[in-house]
C-alpha cells in the first residue's frame, strides 16, 4: 500500500520559441528530456504566448466595431501553433510508463476585471482551453489566483459560471485547481480566507480544488491543519525553497518533510472523496547548476521522500493505514433496533485491543468479586448484548485463570436472533453449555415477574457504546439491568462513560454530504475523512454512570425516566483563528474499571470536564477541570461521529462559540435523539463608551450599559412618574414632549424592564423600592453581554485612564438541528 501521491514537474520552458513554429513540435516532444522518467506529470500551459496575442487582436477588434455592425465576442478555438501539448503527443493510455499532464489555463485574463467584456473574454479562453484539455485526456487543469483581491466575487462568479459548463462537469469531471501560497507571512490565513469565499460562492463544488505553493519558512501548525482538511490536489514546491545538504545534493528542510508526510497522510485518507495528490516540482532548471546531480537530483529527493513517507505510514502505529480502509461517511449504527450483521461483527471482533481491556476490567472485577464467591452461592455473570460472543470468551479465559469455574454462574443475553445462533452453537462447542443463553430484549427481561423471582446479577458486562458513548442506548439498556437485576454491590463493565465535542472544519465532509443528497441535520460517522478541530478544547458534554446515583432514582420516582436518561449542556469554545465552522465532532471515552479506561479521543487533547453539582462536591481538591486524554493505542473499533450544521458560518478571529448539545429521551415518543445548536460571539473593546455606543447602537443591544448609566437613568425614568403620582394636574403637553424626546423608555433604559412589567415580574411601578429589589429579572449581564471581569487576559490593552468595557457581540446564529428528532432518532 502506498499513499498514491504522484510526482509532477514543470520543465523549464523557453516560452519565446513557442511562438515560432519551426521549433515548437520538437521543444515539446523533449520538454523533459533532461529529466529520468521517475515522475507521473508534466505540468504545461495548455496554450502558447501566441494565443494570448490572437486573442488580444480579435479583442481589439471587437471594441473597434461600429454600432451598427455589432457582433458578439468570438474567442477563436487555439490553433495548432497556438497549444503547448500537441494531440499526437499525449501518452496512449495502455503506456502506464509516459507521464500524463496537467494543463495550466492562462494566467493573463483579468477574471475579476470590472468590465464585464474583459471577464466574458476570460471565460471564453477557459472554456476553449479546457474543451481542448477534455479532449486529449487532460483532467486537471491549474488557474492562476486573481490579482486583484477587492473584485473576489466577480472572480468566483467566473469560477462558477465555468464550473456549471458540461465542458467541465460533463463524466468525467475536470478538476480546477485554484494555485495560492500556502500562507503568507503578514496574515498566515488571508490565503485560506481568499480560497474559502471563492469556494464558498461556488457552493463547495466538487470540481475545485487548490494547488499550494510550499513555503521557504516554517507553517504555523494552525494554518497547516486546515490546509490539511482541504481539497488539496497539487503541492508546488519550487527550487528555491531547496537547501543542499552536506554533499551538496538539494533537500528541503525538516519542517516542508513533516508537511508533505502529513499531506500523504490524509491524501490516503481522503482519496474517497475524490482528492489525489500530486507534488509538482518546478525551477529546477534555475539552479541545475549549484546542486550535484543537476534537474534530476530534485526529483529522486521528491521520490525518496515519498517512498519514505510510504514507509512511515506502513509502520505498525498507523495501523488504520495499514488496514488499507477507505474513508467513509455513514450513518451510526443502531444495534438495539436493527440487527447487526455478520460481517459487522466480525469486524468488531478483531479490535483486540479493546477485547484486551474489557479482559483486564473483568479481571479486576472477578478479584474483587472472588470473596463472597462459593460452590454453593455462584458469583451471577451476566454478558448484555453478547453479540456472537467474544466477551463471554474472555470471560471464560480469566475464570479459569482464576480458578473460578465452578464458582461463577453465566449468563448471555442477546436480542439478533441471528448472532443467537452464534451463541448456540460455541455455548456447545467451547463453553460446555454452562452458559444460560437468553434470547430477549434486556429492557424486557423477567420485568413481568415478582421481584423474587428475578436473577440478581454480582457483574454486568457490556459493550453497547457508540461514537458518542451514550447513542447506543446503553443508559437504557443498563438502567433496565440495573432496576430489575441488581443490588448495592453489582459491579457494572463499564462503570461509566462521558461524551464529548468539539467545533470542526470539515470541507470534505460537507461537500460529500451535499453531493450526496444526505442529511445536514443527522448525525454522521466518519471514518477516515479530515477534519480540523477548531477550538484548542474538547468538551465533555455529560456523563452516565453505572448504577446510576442513588438521586437519579429517587428523581425517577418522583419525575419519571426522562430526568436521568435526557442531558442538555451548553459549551463555551474560544476560537482564536478565523474559520468556516461545518458541524461538531464527537468522541467517548469510557472507565470499564478501576483504572481501565478506553478512548477515542484524539491524542493529546485537552479536554474541559462537565462538573455538575454531584460531581463538584465529590471532587477532590486538586482535581483539575481540564484534562489530557490520549486516544486508546490501536483501538480501531470507534470511529468519530460528526453532528453538522445545514448552513456552515463563517467566524473571525478571536470569536467564542455557544454550542447547546442535547440528548432527548421521550417515553411517550419511545425515541431518543439529539438536537444542536450554535452561537458564535466577538468581544469588542469600546473606549470613550458613550459616543462608541452611540456609533453602534445598532449592533450593541441597550442593556450593556454600565450599570451606574442604567441606574441614573432610571432614577430620572421614576423621578418624572414620581412628579405624576404626586400631582393630579399633569401637564399633559409636557408629557408628551418627553415622549418624543425620549421614546416610551428613557434613553437608557432598559426595554427588558418593560418585558418584566407585561409579565408581571417586577415591582417597577413602586418608585420606593426600585434601587434594592428592582433587579432586572432578564439580566443581559448574566449572558456575559458586559464582560469586563471574566476574561482577565483581554485587560492587557486596557490604558489605565481611559474607560473601557468589553463588549460581547453576537455575530452568528444556527437553527436548532434534528428538532423533535426529526430526521434522526433512535427507537426505545
Ligand atoms: C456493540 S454490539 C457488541 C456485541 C458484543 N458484545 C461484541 O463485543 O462483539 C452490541 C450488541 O448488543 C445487542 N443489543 C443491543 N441492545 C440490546 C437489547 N436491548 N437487548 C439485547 N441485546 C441488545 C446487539 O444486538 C449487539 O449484538
Amino acid at each position: 500500500m502506498h499513499s498514491n501521491v504522484f510526482v509532477g514537474v514543470k520543465p523549464g520552458f523557453n516560452y519565446k520559441q513557442h511562438s515560432k513554429k519551426q521549433h515548437f513540435l520538437e521543444n515539446v516532444s523533449s520538454h523533459a528530456a533532461g529529466l529520468p522518467s521517475n515522475y507521473d506529470y508534466v505540468l504545461l500551459p495548455i496554450t502558447t504566448p501566441r494565443y494570448k496575442e490572437v486573442v488580444g487582436q480579435v479583442f481589439k477588434e471587437f471594441q473597434k466595431q461600429s454600432k451598427q455592425n455589432w457582433r458578439p465576442l468570438q474567442v477563436p478555438e487555439p490553433q495548432l501553433q497556438d497549444i503547448c501539448i500537441p494531440p499526437f503527443n499525449v501518452n496512449n493510455l495502455d503506456n502506464d510508463d509516459t507521464p500524463s499532464y496537467i494543463g495550466l489555463l492562462s494566467s493573463w485574463l483579468e477574471l475579476e476585471s470590472r468590465d464585464s467584456i474583459v471577464r466574458d473574454l476570460g471565460l471564453k479562453v477557459l472554456l476553449n482551453e479546457c474543451r481542448y484539455a477534455r479532449f486529449v485526456g487532460i483532467n486537471k487543469l491549474i488557474l492562476a489566483p486573481p490579482r486583484d483581491l477587492s473584485n473576489l466575487q466577480l472572480y468566483g462568479q467566473m469560477i462558477y459560471r465555468l464550473l456549471q459548463n458540461p465542458i467541465i462537469f460533463a463524466a468525467p469531471a475536470l478538476t480546477i485547481s485554484i494555485s495560492l501560497p500556502l500562507y503568507e507571512d503578514s496574515d498566515p490565513l488571508a490565503t485560506w480566507e481568499l480560497w474559502n469565499t471563492v469556494r464558498k460562492l461556488c457552493e463547495y463544488h466538487p470540481s475545485l480544488t487548490i494547488s499550494l505553493a510550499l513555503p521557504r519558512t516554517r507553517t504555523p501548525s494552525y494554518v497547516l491543519n486546515r490546509w490539511l482538511a482541504e481539497p488539496v490536489s497539487c503541492l508546488l514546491v519550487s527550487s528555491s525553497i531547496f537547501a543542499s545538504n552536506q554533499y551538496d545534493y538539494p533537500v528541503l528542510h525538516k519542517f516542508n518533510q513533516s508537511l508533505i508526510l502529513k499531506f500523504q497522510k490524509v491524501n490516503g485518507d481522503s482519496q474517497i472523496l475524490g482528492n489525489e495528490l500530486c507534488v509538482i516540482l518546478h525551477g529546477m532548471e534555475k539552479y541545475a547548476n549549484d546542486v550535484k546531480g543537476g534537474e534530476s537530483a530534485y526529483l529522486e529527493y521528491i521520490n525518496y521522500l515519498l517512498k519514505k513517507g510510504d514507509k512511515v505510514l506502513n509502520s505498525n502505529g498507523n495501523r488504520q493505514f495499514l488496514l488499507q480502509e477507505e474513508s467513509r461517511i455513514m450513518p451510526p449504527l443502531k444495534p438495539h433496533s436493527d440487527n447487526l450483521s455478520n460481517s459487522t461483527y466480525l469486524t468488531f471482533e478483531k479490535d483486540l485491543v479493546k477485547y484486551d481491556l474489557y479482559e483486564s476490567a473483568i479481571l479486576e472485577a472477578l478479584q474483587d468479586l472472588a470473596p463472597r464467591a462459593s460452590a454453593k452461592r455462584p458469583l451471577v455473570v451476566l454478558v448484555a448484548g453478547a453479540g456472537r460472543g467474544p466477551l463471554v470468551d474472555r470471560t471464560f479465559k480469566i475464570l479459569s485463570m482464576l480458578f473460578m469455574d465452578s464458582k461463577v454462574s453465566i449468563i448471555a443475553i442477546e436480542k439478533n436472533p441471528q448472532a443467537y445462533l452464534y451463541l448456540q452453537k460455541r455455548n456447545f462447542d467451547y463453553w460446555d453449555n454452562r452458559v444460560k443463553l437468553v434470547k430477549e430484549d434486556m429492557t424486557k427481561w423477567q420485568i413481568n415477574e415478582p421481584s423474587e423471582r428475578r436473577i440478581q446479577v454480582d457483574l454486568c458486562i457490556s459493550e453497547l457504546l457508540g461514537s458518542f458513548g451514550c447513542n447506543e442506548l446503553s443508559p437504557e439498556c443498563l438502567w433496565s439491568i440495573e432496576k430489575y437485576h441488581s443490588h448495592n454491590d453489582t459491579i457494572f463493565i463499564p462503570r461509566s462513560y462521558s461524551s464529548y465535542i468539539a467545533p470542526i472544519s470539515s470541507p470534505l465532509f460537507y461537500q460529500k454530504l451535499l453531493q450526496t443528497n444526505c442529511s445536514l441535520e443527522a448525525p454522521w460517522i466518519v471514518h477516515r475523512v479530515p477534519y480540523c478541530i477548531l477550538s484548542s478544547r474538547v468538551n465533555e458534554v455529560w456523563r452516565f454512570e453505572h448504577p446510576m446515583s442513588g438521586k437519579d432514582v429517587d428523581q425517577e420516582e418522583n419525575y419519571g425516566s426522562t430526568v436521568k436518561f435526557s442531558q442538555s449542556s451548553l459549551n463555551e469554545f474560544k476560537i482564536k483563528h478565523r474559520g468556516e465552522i461545518h458541524g461538531f465532532i464527537g468522541f467517548f471515552s469510557a472507565n470499564l474499571y478501576n483504572n481501565i479506561f478506553l478512548s477515542t479521543l484524539p491524542n493529546d487533547s485537552t479536554v474541559r470536564l462537565k462538573f455538575n453539582e454531584e460531581r463538584l462536591m465529590h471532587a477532590r481538591q486538586d482535581e483539575s477541570l481540564i484534562k489530557k486524554w490520549n486516544h486508546t493505542p490501536n483501538m480501531n473499533s470507534w470511529s468519530p461521529i460528526i453532528f453538522p450544521l445545514k448552513q456552515p458560518m463563517s467566524f473571525v478571529d478571536d470569536s467564542e462559540l455557544s454550542v447547546l448539545m442535547s440528548r432527548i429521551h421521550s417515553d411517550t415518543e419511545q425515541k431518543i435523539w439529539y438536537e444542536w445548536s450554535l452561537e458564535s460571539f466577538i468581544y469588542l473593546m469600546l473606549s470613550n463608551y458613550g459616543s462608541a455606543a452611540t456609533a453602534t447602537s445598532m449592533t450593541i443591544p441597550r442593556s450593556i450599559a454600565t450599570e451606574e448609566s442604567k441606574t441614573s437613568g432610571r432614577n430620572q425614568h421614576y423621578l418624572a412618574t414620581a412628579n405624576q403620582n404626586s400631582d393630579n394636574q399633569i401637564d399633559l403637553d409636557q408629557d408628551i414632549e418627553n415622549e418624543e424626546e425620549q421614546g416610551f423608555l428613557s434613553n437608557l433604559e432598559t426595554g427588558w424592564q418593560s418585558v418584566q412589567d407585561i409579565h408581571g415580574l417586577s415591582e417597577a411601578v413602586r418608585p420606593g423600592r426600585l434601587s434594592s429589589v428592582n433587579k432586572p429579572m432578564f439580566d443581559l449581564k448574566t449572558a456575559r453581554a458586559l464582560d469586563s471581569s471574566n476574561e482577565s487576559p483581554r485587560h492587557e490593552d486596557l490604558e489605565e485612564d481611559a474607560p473601557e468595557i468589553h463588549v460581547r457581540v453576537k455575530t452568528g446564529v444556527s437553527t436548532l438541528h434534528n428538532v423533535c428528532g426529526r430526521v434522526f432518532s433512535l427507537p426505545l
